[in-house]
């Protein structure tokens, strides 16, 4: 089937158009800077030459409409019409405790989307807008919403309960429900295949390090707890997002500096982690380049956002009782070797060796980082959380056309 995935962010449609039957990636594209003076959109057909253009787009709408009429411009052997589509799969972030598994976007499930608009601020209003303009281009065709939070849904109550007074875990569902779960699923799954191991009795730790970040304590398969919270502010320093702090921090500033509730949102989300440790970047290539010019700020920033994921990894495997391997995606994941070896070194406690030459110079198509010795793996797995969306949308589009009713 061919698959139409999208991911809405605050300024930035990612999406991807997917053949399910042989996972294959028939075009990427992206849309920057939206609501910006001028708006980026990038799209590259496989086999084609990439096309990048510079224009207005004022909103998601907007955007979506100028993703659909560039799909078509194309005008190769991927895509002749829009008719083509056989389903849209959407990347919504938090489906709260509604939604343990993808589902058929109807009116009640953008509702449910809609009140998740206070905990996921980020995140949940333009995913629904995106769903919105999309269902107007592709209106006859199953729209299928994939969760972040819904791969989480197995962590145990001792994990996800806050310590705070119970009725309002019962009365508001204040409680982690983690998030990144397409990208903790496809990994551990690719690392299992790839190692021949069984899920049963395994303990691995994965870490998503992109903009957003957040490890995954996963045993037996599943996933047993994980860095971000209630909403994808707690946890490791992220681009922008500081992560875990002492809440009373919050009490202080809004005496000492008058802030508003709107302040308080802006200043965790927007202005801190790495860009705010650093005041330079959000960017971790950037930060690297400054760090390595002697920069001190942008070394601590990377300094501090090493050593929370060093020690979040530390407590998941005194949770779990052990480790059998340690996998790295994402952005930065993926692709930042020195920040692999910064996390890694010292960890001679786990039986955990990295091979110096094999993470700096980790050939296309390899995954192992680990000496030959060491007692728990590493691996660097690179994500595709689109492929994830598109192969539930499938299912479910599947499903939906053999019972109409459903
Ligand atoms: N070669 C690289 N070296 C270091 N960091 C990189 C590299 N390539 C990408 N990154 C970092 O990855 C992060 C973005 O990750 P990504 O997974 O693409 O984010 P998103 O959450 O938007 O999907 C940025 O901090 C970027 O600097
Ligand atoms: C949940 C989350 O943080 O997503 P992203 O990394 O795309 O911002
Ligand atoms: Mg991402």
């Amino acid at each position: 089937m061919k698959i139409l995935v999208i991911n809405c962010g605050s300024s930035s449609i990612k999406y991807q158009l997917i053949n399910t039957e042989n996972q294959e990636c028939l075009c990427k594209g992206l849309v920057e800077r939206i609501g910006a003076v001028t708006s980026i959109i990038k799209q590259e057909f496989k086999d084609e030459k990439p096309v990048k253009k510079t224009m207005v787009i004022e909103n998601h709408a907007a955007a979506l409409k100028t993703i659909m009429e560039l799909l078509l411009e194309a005008d190769n052997d991927h895509l002749h019409s829009l008719d083509e589509i056989e389903a849209v799969g959407h990347r919504v972030v938090h489906g709260g405790e509604t939604f343990k598994d993808s589902v058929l976007i109807d009116e009640d499930v953008e509702e449910a989307i809609q009140q998740a608009f206070d905990i996921a601020p980020l995140h949940n209003p333009p995913n629904l807008d995106g769903i919105r303009a999309a269902k107007k281009h592709l209106p006859d065709v199953p729209h299928v919403a994939v969760f972040d939070t819904a791969f989480h849904h197995s962590i145990p109550k001792h994990a996800f309960l806050y310590g705070i007074p119970n009725r309002l875990y019962r009365r508001y569902k204040i409680r982690k429900y983690g998030f990144h779960g397409t990208s903790h699923y496809y990994v551990s799954r690719k690392y299992y295949n790839l190692s021949d191991k069984d899920k049963e009795g395994s303990k691995i730790i994965t870490c998503h390090l992109g903009n957003g970040c957040s490890i995954a304590a996963i045993k037996d398969g599943e996933s047993y707890d994980t860095s971000m919270g209630f909403s994808p502010l707690e946890g490791l320093i992220m681009g922008t997002r500081s992560g875990d702090i002492d809440p009373s921090i919050l009490f202080y500033l809004i005496e000492k500096e008058e802030l508003s509730l709107a302040n308080v949102h802006a200043l965790l989300n927007k202005h801190s982690g790495l860009l705010g440790l650093s005041g330079f970047a959000a960017d971790m290539r950037d930060l690297l380049e400054e760090a390595d010019r002697g920069d001190r700020r942008c070394q601590e920033a990377i300094d501090v956002f090493c050593y929370r994921i060093r020690k979040y990894i530390g407590s998941y495997v005194a949770s779990m009782n052990g480790v059998d391997a340690i996998i790295f995606t994402g952005g930065i994941g993926e692709n930042a070797s020195p920040i692999r070896e910064k996390v890694l070194k010292e960890m001679d406690y786990l039986g955990i060796e990295v091979d110096p030459q094999r993470n700096a110079n980790l050939e296309k198509g390899q995954t192992q980082i680990h000496t030959d010795n060491s007692k728990a793996e590493v691996h660097v797995i690179p994500t595709n959380e689109e492929l994830v969306i598109a192969i539930d949308a499938a299912k479910i589009a599947t499903a939906s056309k053999q019972t109409p009713w459903a």
